[in-house]
């Protein structure tokens, strides 16, 4: 590896997980990876209840062990009804900015029964890559079915990679 400085030494990238789930009811909006999808049922929740934005910037702040955006946005504070989520995670991208880190890859696993998403996968890849600052084939999205195990809820997972931004 040597002293060249843009060798990429293992120890200088991170990892970081987030998980979120909300409940679905009738009349709700569902809102995933900032954009609104069609659906009859959306998450209730506090904010807008986007599981994907939430696990993302939940996985952000933990690369860094620096809590949870609970933390951050108390659920129990009346400020941040109906939140939008793409504010909790400007908000983390700034303390990751702080830390002289950028996201470098993210895979998102989002769990929900109905309705089908792999026609809004494109635009949500789309709309994470735009917001994450990266290239599309850096933000990986899987779509599944709870197999009726959770028919009333949305659940999302994120594995997210970040690298130093002098790289
Ligand atoms: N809300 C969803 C869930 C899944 N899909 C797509 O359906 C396929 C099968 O899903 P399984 O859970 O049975 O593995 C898979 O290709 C998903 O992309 C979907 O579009 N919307
Ligand atoms: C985002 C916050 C704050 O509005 O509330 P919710 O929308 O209920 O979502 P959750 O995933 O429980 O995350 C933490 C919260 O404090």
């Amino acid at each position: 590896m040597g002293n060249d400085p843009t060798t990429l030494l293992p120890t200088s990238l991170r990892i970081g997980y987030g998980e979120d789930s909300h409940p679905l009811e009738a009349g709700r909006e569902l809102w995933l990876g900032g954009l609104r999808i069609d659906s009859e049922r959306g998450a209730v929740a506090h904010s807008d209840g986007d599981v994907l934005l939430h696990a993302l910037s939940d996985a952000l702040l933990s690369a860094f062990a620096l809590g949870d955006i609970g933390s951050l946005f108390p659920d129990t504070d009346p400020q941040w009804r109906g939140l939008a989520s793409r504010v909790i995670l400007g908000a983390v991208l700034e303390q990751v900015r702080a830390q002289g880190y950028r996201a470098a890859q993210v895979s998102a696993v989002v769990m929900l029964d109905r309705p089908k998403l792999a026609p809004h996968r494109s635009a949500i890849q789309q709309n994470l890559a735009r917001l994450l600052e990266l290239p599309q084939d850096r933000v990986g999205i899987t779509c599944k079915t709870s197999e009726k195990l959770a028919p009333d809820h949305v659940q999302c997972r994120v594995l997210v990679l970040l690298e130093p931004q002098s790289l």
